[in-house]
């Protein structure tokens, strides 16, 4: 099979001969269905204590565009439907090729023109890798904001300026040292869908707690129009570089809020 990717003939609906996972009964993304999640008041707010990063680099990998910093720097998240503390990984995108389409996750069928995952692993594992093939859904936490267009997201410029630096897949540039993570995130993490699923992207790995915040982020048109300069491996814009919802199965998902 050639390289997966997102296109007619190496997208979703071709990964499943090298990952057959992805048929599993635990896959991800999903649509978010409000008449079907369930509150549960037991889940309180995350905590994300975000460092800044020495040497961190922002790079196109032919997939998405991504923020990975060399080492672990003491960022983790805690909180929430964790039962242990998790340490940060990378954060990256997807994003659509127009504004009606782009995210991964779905509220009642609705998608948003891009989707943030922030990617942490379990700390109970000696590295990221074995989190990734540690079995069942706490190896990874990952938080996903949708993306919606308004006005300038000041947080987000030093990456979305960098972006025309990474247009061409294998491509990374040094992020600034004063680059201020945190700033992403809005000021409490409260309001979340939260359900068990897997890696949106081969290899699939059913190993991934999700955590889907209710409010959108704001990104400037501009903004959005930099992620859709972006060029994947066969020199075509990568947006589109979202997987359809899978099946929920027997899953519950929950939510923080009423
Ligand atoms: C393009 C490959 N994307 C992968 C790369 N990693 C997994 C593979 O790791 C090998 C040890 S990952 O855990 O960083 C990760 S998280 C997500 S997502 N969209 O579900 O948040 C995809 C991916
Ligand atoms: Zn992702």
């Amino acid at each position: 099979m050639a390289p997966w990717g997102y296109e007619k003939d190496n997208g979703p609906a071709h990964w499943h001969k090298d990952c057959p996972i992805a048929n599993g009964k635990n896959q991800s993304p999903i649509d978010l269905i409000n008449g079907e999640v369930k509150y549960d008041s037991g889940l309180k707010p995350l905590t994300a204590k975000y460092v800044p990063f020495s040497d961190a680099k922002f790079l196109n990998n032919g997939h998405s565009v991504q923020f990975q910093p060399s080492a672990g720097n003491g960022s983790e998240l805690t909180g929430g439907p964790l039962a242990v503390k998790y340490n940060f990984e990378q954060f990256h995108f997807h994003w659509g090729n127009n504004d009606t389409e782009g995210s991964e996750h779905r509220v009642d069928g609705k998608m948003y023109p891009a989707e943030l995952h922030f990617v942490h692993w379990n700390s109970t594992n000696p590295s990221f890798k074995d989190a990734v093939g540690s079995g069942g859904p706490n190896g990874l936490a990952v938080l996903g904001f949708f993306l919606k267009v308004g006005a300038e997201n000041a947080a987000l410029k030093p990456i979305t300026d960098l972006i025309p630096k990474v247009k061409d897949a294998g491509t990374s540039v040094t992020v600034p040292s004063n680059f201020d993570m945190q700033a992403i995130l809005p000021a409490t993490l409260t309001d979340y869908y939260t359900y068990d699923g897997s890696l949106t992207t081969p290899p699939l790995a059913e190993c991934v707690k999700w955590i889907v915040f209710k409010q959108p982020l704001e990104v400037s048109a501009a903004q959005m129009e930099a992620f859709r300069s972006v060029i994947n491996r066969d020199g075509k814009p990568m947006g589109g570089n979202y997987r359809p919802p899978c099946p929920l199965h027997d899953r519950a998902v929950k939510t923080s809020f009423k």
